[in-house]
């Protein structure tokens, strides 16, 4: 039995290589097929235990309010639902953008339910975390089973997927794109026929990109400058976007010449989210 009191945990990003949206459900979500996968670059969460029921949390939290971050809404879920009696002292460094189509709400989300697991040891499997952490968002599962995979239903019926190691430089062009807004829009389109056979063999797009881009011209003008380098792409509802190589120095190479306007990074694609990993260094 462990007897670790306090740790740190990466929440890393993620990337929608494609995002397909094959119609609408009733309850105003929708059915999508989308490939997930990771990337060697994040948050930066720290735990400490308390024997004090508190959960505190602390850090780059951006003028959200505690009861209103996925952080604090996790750590809570996972309190409630296990009935554990100690607290815990939760520091966030804040690196992936919000509103940034790259996940970081969902993988705090994620990597709080996964840390509180171990430090609480509340030893729920991945499929029941997973469950838990579907009410906080329809990226929570992904993040939460860690394995690159191909999404379907509404993002949280997962097909795991081995894919090829890959550098991306990732483009934030300082617009916070809010997913509700993209998702109710009249003019998104919502009638991708499901892929059929196999998926690399299909044309992979996504389909919130020409609304982002009519909605956002900062974006539009992003996804044309990538393209001086490499096909582009926009990850999510945006408004990141991406371009993807074989090596570092292809992907450092447009970080160096970016504008000043806008931020970036660029790190390696990974088939098992780096916060499993790290958990399991510091506990397996
Ligand atoms: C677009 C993706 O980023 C692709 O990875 C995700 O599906 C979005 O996941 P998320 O941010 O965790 O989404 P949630 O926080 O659950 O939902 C945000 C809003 O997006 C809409 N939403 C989300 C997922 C989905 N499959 N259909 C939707 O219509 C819902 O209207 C919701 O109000
Ligand atoms: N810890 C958190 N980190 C980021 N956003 C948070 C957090 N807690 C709550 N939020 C809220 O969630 C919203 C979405 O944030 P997030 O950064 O996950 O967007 P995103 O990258 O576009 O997500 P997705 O690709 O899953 O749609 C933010 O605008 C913010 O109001």
């Amino acid at each position: 039995m462990n007897n670790i009191t306090s740790f740190s945990l990466i929440a890393p990003a993620k990337l929608n290589l494609f995002l397909h949206i094959n119609g609408r459900r009733d309850d105003g979500y929708h059915e999508l097929e989308t490939l997930f996968t990771f990337l060697n670059y994040g948050d930066e969460l720290s735990f400490e235990l308390s024997d004090l029921p508190a959960i505190i949390v602390t850090g780059d939290t951006n003028g959200i309010a505690t009861t209103d971050n996925l952080i604090y809404k996790a750590a809570l879920l996972l309190q409630t639902q296990c009935k554990t009696k100690q607290g815990v002292k939760i520091n966030l460094i804040k690196r992936l953008p919000m509103g940034g189509g790259v996940g970081g709400g969902s993988s705090d989300a994620a990597s709080t339910l996964l840390a509180l697991n171990k430090l609480w040891k509340t030893a729920l499997s991945l499929d029941e975390l997973a469950h838990l952490g579907l009410q906080l968002g329809a990226d929570v599962p992904v993040f939460i089973h860690g394995k690159s995979a191909i999404a379907h239903g509404i993002g949280e019926q997962l097909e795991q997927v081995m894919l090829e190691q890959k550098w991306y430089c990732v483009v934030f062009p300082n617009q916070h794109v809010s997913t509700a807004k993209i998702f109710t829009h009249p003019e998104l389109k919502r009638d991708t026929p499901k892929i059929s056979g196999d998926w690399q063999q299909h044309i992979l797009t996504n389909d919130c990109e020409s609304l982002v881009k009519k909605l956002c011209p900062e974006v539009e003008k992003t996804l044309q400058w990538l393209l001086k380098y490499a096909p582009s792409k926009m990850t999510g509802t945006g408004s990141c976007c991406f371009v993807e190589f074989a090596t570092q120095v292809q992907a450092q190479d447009v970080l160096a010449n970016l504008p000043h306007t806008w931020q970036g990074f660029i790190a390696s694609s990974v088939n098992t989210s780096p916060a499993h990993t790290e958990l399991a260094a510091i506990f397996d």
